[in-house]
């Protein structure tokens, strides 16, 4: 159960990175079973926030047509201008909170279209139980021997507050999700056991990734 209200949550998919490692495509326009990649996330997204958002920096029509308001990066906020282009994820959590009117914010990527469908609930139920102003989502990763526990930095909740701190961050060129998170109240949340854990925070990097998910059972 999400104790927030869903009106008072705007959901964020990003979709403004350089797709280096897809061969500098645009990721988020990548078709995948039948639709646009970045439309995955953004149909999984909808029913657990009260209204949503999309980050792009190219082909802005093409994600408009998706049928969300889309906000690209705010280039200038680090000081310069078209080539502080791609400043990573940050730059996109800056945009969201910079145009959201919602007392929180939620991000996901465009690249990892079975994130859980509780999601935003769990990340709202730790923010509220421990005070937070960041939540953010953790999954377990086989790791050579052993389980971990990693934090997946681009699944955050939070609080819009913090957009004028976030500007000063990114403007010192700070570039590291998880740097900037750890200086608020952060509450790690686990995603484990009730969860298909060999997919549900599996991102695509590369073509391959994108094909393997797409073959991947309960894909669709
Ligand atoms: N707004 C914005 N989002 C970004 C930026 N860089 C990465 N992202 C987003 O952050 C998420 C995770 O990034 P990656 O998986 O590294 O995606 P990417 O940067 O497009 O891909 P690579 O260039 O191969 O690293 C994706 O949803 C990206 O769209 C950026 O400069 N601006
Ligand atoms: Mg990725």
């Amino acid at each position: 159960m999400n104790p927030l209200p869903l009106a008072h949550i705007t959901g964020l998919v990003l979709a403004g990175g350089r797709g280096s490692r897809m061969g500098g495509v645009d990721k988020g326009l990548q078709p995948f079973n039948g639709m646009p990649l970045a439309q995955h996330s953004l149909q999984r997204l909808r029913p657990q926030v009260g209204q949503v958002l999309l980050n792009a920096n190219r082909n802005l029509d093409a994600y408009a047509a998706l049928g969300a308001p889309v906000v690209a990066d705010a280039h200038g906020a680090r000081g310069g201008a078209a080539d502080e282009a791609f400043a990573g994820p940050l730059a996109g959590f800056l945009a969201g909170l910079q145009h959201c009117r919602t007392p929180y914010l939620v991000t996901v990527p465009c690249d990892t279209p079975h994130f859980p469908l509780d999601l935003v609930a769990r990340l709202a139920a730790a923010l509220v139980r421990d005070g937070a102003d960041i939540a953010m989502a953790a999954a377990s990763e086989q790791d050579d021997a052993s389980r971990v526990l990693r934090p997946q930095p681009v699944f955050c909740l939070i609080d819009t507050r913090l957009a004028a701190d976030l500007a000063r961050f990114v403007a010192q060129d700070g570039r590291r999700v998880y740097g900037w998170a750890a200086q608020h109240a952060l509450a790690l949340v686990p995603f484990t056991a009730d969860h298909d854990e060999a997919t549900a925070f599996f991102n695509a990097n590369t073509l391959a990734d994108l094909q393997r998910l797409q073959a991947a059972p309960g894909s669709g």
